[in-house]
């Protein structure tokens, strides 16, 4: 099946007896499946209707969810423009897809971890000398 959704026709499906979420873009009726889910049917009912990729990533779901997943495959997602943007870029990707550079963060990290560095050497020493003078 290779029906397109737009975001608005999945909300439509935002009840326990029609129950649809979008995952990586692509759409899914969990109607069927959502009283067999092992994790329960209120973290479902939560997502009902809407995007629910980082609810899924954030659980770490198994192979078996994933292909459980693709059996209850009915179509895919058609972003329209004012759309909530994706939740989650790719499987795994930790980085939230904002503007900042990578590059900046990590010479922030970076920064961090220097200052530390300083403010425990300086740290050291005073105690070393503070010790000399004790023992003089
Ligand atoms: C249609 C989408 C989903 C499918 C096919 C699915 C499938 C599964 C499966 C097969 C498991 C058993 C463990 C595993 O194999 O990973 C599981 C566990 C779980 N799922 Fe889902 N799931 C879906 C959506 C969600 C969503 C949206 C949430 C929201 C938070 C969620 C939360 C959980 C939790 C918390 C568990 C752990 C239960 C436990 O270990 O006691 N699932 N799911």
């Amino acid at each position: 099946m290779a029906a397109t959704y737009t975001y608005q026709d999945v909300a439509e499906h935002n009840t326990k007896k029609d129950m649809f979420v979008v995952i990586h873009d692509v759409v899914y009726d969990c109607t069927k499946f959502i009283d067999e889910h092992p994790g329960g049917e209120e973290v479902m009912l939560d997502v009902a209707g809407q995007d629910a990729t980082e609810a899924f990533e954030d659980v770490g779901h198994s192979d078996e969810a994933r292909e459980t997943l693709e059996q209850l495959k009915v179509g895919t997602l058609k972003r329209n423009a004012g759309d909530p943007k994706p939740k989650a870029p790719l499987p795994g990707s930790l980085a939230p897809a904002a503007n900042t550079s990578t590059a900046g963060a990590g010479i922030g990290l970076y920064a961090v971890v220097v200052l530390g560095g300083l403010l425990a050497f300086g740290a050291y020493q005073y105690l070393q000398q503070q010790q000399a003078a004790q023992s003089a």
